[in-house]
């Protein structure tokens, strides 16, 4: 998490422990000072489509994933589509579709902070609104479309 303009972080010997200072207004605080509207965690659910080439090419659903990872992303794009046009939800297709173990919980993720997720995963979760459908994010576990619930 990066430090809004003109605080830096100081030690305090006194205390023993990091304190954050504020070089322009000398105002001093223990709690780290946000960015206006940056957040610490979010929350997602997601829908993975995995490939012969994802680190384990294995899910609930097919032992032994064979698809490439062009046919991965044709068949991610064909739910993309679906949830785009309202003709269903991208939990009701991660129950059913998702190689991901969360499938069960209808692709639901829980909340995760920075520095959990493959990175771009979580960069593209960290710029979506809360409600909005990702367009196909690739990591190393596949490809995946990914909903920010909060
Ligand atoms: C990150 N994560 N959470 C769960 C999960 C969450 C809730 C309930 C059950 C499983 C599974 C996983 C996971 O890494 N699953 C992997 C696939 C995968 N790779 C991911 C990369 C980024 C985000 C989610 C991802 N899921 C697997 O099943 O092979």
């Amino acid at each position: 998490m990066d430090l809004p303009e003109n605080w830096v972080v100081r030690h305090s010997r006194t205390y023993s422990k990091d304190y954050y200072f504020n070089t322009v207004t000398k105002e001093s605080r223990w709690d780290a000072p946000t960015v206006a509207g940056e957040v610490d965690r979010v929350r997602a659910s997601h829908l993975l489509v995995k490939s012969k080439e994802s680190r384990r090419p294995s899910s609930w659903r097919e032992e032994n994933i064979t698809r490439t990872k062009e046919e991965a992303l044709e068949i991610l794009t064909e739910y993309q589509k679906k949830i785009e046009a309202g003709q269903e939800t991208l939990s009701a297709l991660a129950t059913h579709f998702s190689d991901c173990s969360s499938a069960k919980r209808g692709g639901d993720l829980g909340y995760f902070e920075r520095g959990q997720m493959q990175k771009p995963f979580e960069d593209a979760t960290f710029a979506l609104q809360v409600g909005e459908l990702s367009k196909p994010v690739w990591t190393d576990s596949g490809v995946h479309l990914i909903l920010r619930t909060a």
